[in-house]
């Protein structure tokens, strides 16, 4: 399995957000240190989904960068993506490996330690931890967890944390200092006005 890049950008695609602009800006920067996590709306077709996510692949294969597929783990597989993420609504983990194979990545969300430890026992290689912070990306969510959440359950598993929701390059060092080994970004990078620059100073604060 490749080693996981620390800071994943995950794709934006409400109406009036450009994912692929983000992307290019994003990976001329970060190179090998970006995951690309391929997110859609739950009403985009399947062939919108793989529309785009054949476009990410194809620019993260040249620059050295890692791309993902969110919930649609046959659009990862038809695009050769290096794995997918999965969470509570979505496939099992376990499933979920038995359709990527044994050496994609795959990532689960976890909120807590037991659900963390779960995860990984069914095999997945990373986890997505959150939310950390207040977002406006997405609703729904249970209240952030904060810095301890994410101490808690990267305390509890021996895979990559990445940490989510309400990221910026200012939260970034308490949640390293908190375990985490990554970030993943929507609004960080899909609202910045500079998207690269807004990359660089995330990598910054990753200590990339
Ligand atoms: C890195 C990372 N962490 C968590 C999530 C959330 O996944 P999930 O809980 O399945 O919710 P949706 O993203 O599918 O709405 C994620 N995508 N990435
Ligand atoms: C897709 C997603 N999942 C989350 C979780 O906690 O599971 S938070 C989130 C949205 C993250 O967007 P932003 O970086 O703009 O806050
Ligand atoms: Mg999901």
């Amino acid at each position: 399995m490749p080693s996981l890049g620390r800071l994943h950008l995950i794709t934006d695609t409400r109406p009036g957000y450009d994912p692929l602009t983000v992307v290019r800006a994003a990976l001329g920067v970060a190179g090998p240190e970006l995951v690309v996590q391929v997110r859609v709306s739950d009403d985009a077709t399947d062939r919108e989904t793989y529309d785009l996510a054949r476009r990410v692949r194809e620019l993260c294969t040249p620059a050295g960068a890692t791309c993902l597929v969110n919930d649609r783990l046959h659009v990862a597989l038809a695009v050769g993506a290096a794995g997918g993420h999965v969470g509570a609504d979505d496939l099992p983990v376990a499933a979920a490996r038995r359709v990527l194979g044994p050496d994609a990545v795959l990532g689960a969300t976890a909120r807590e330690p037991v659900t963390a430890t779960r995860a990984v026992a069914a095999g997945a290689s990373y986890l997505g931890v959150g939310p950390c912070h207040a977002t406006t990306t997405k609703d729904g969510l249970p209240p952030p967890i904060g810095p301890a959440g994410v101490r808690a359950v990267a305390g509890a598993v021996p895979v990559p944390v990445v940490a989510i929701g309400g990221v910026t390059a200012a939260t970034v060092p308490a949640l390293r200092a908190a375990g985490a080994y990554g970030v993943a970004v929507v609004g960080a990078l899909s609202t910045a006005t500079d998207p690269a620059r807004a990359t660089a100073e995330l990598l910054r604060a990753l200590g990339c």
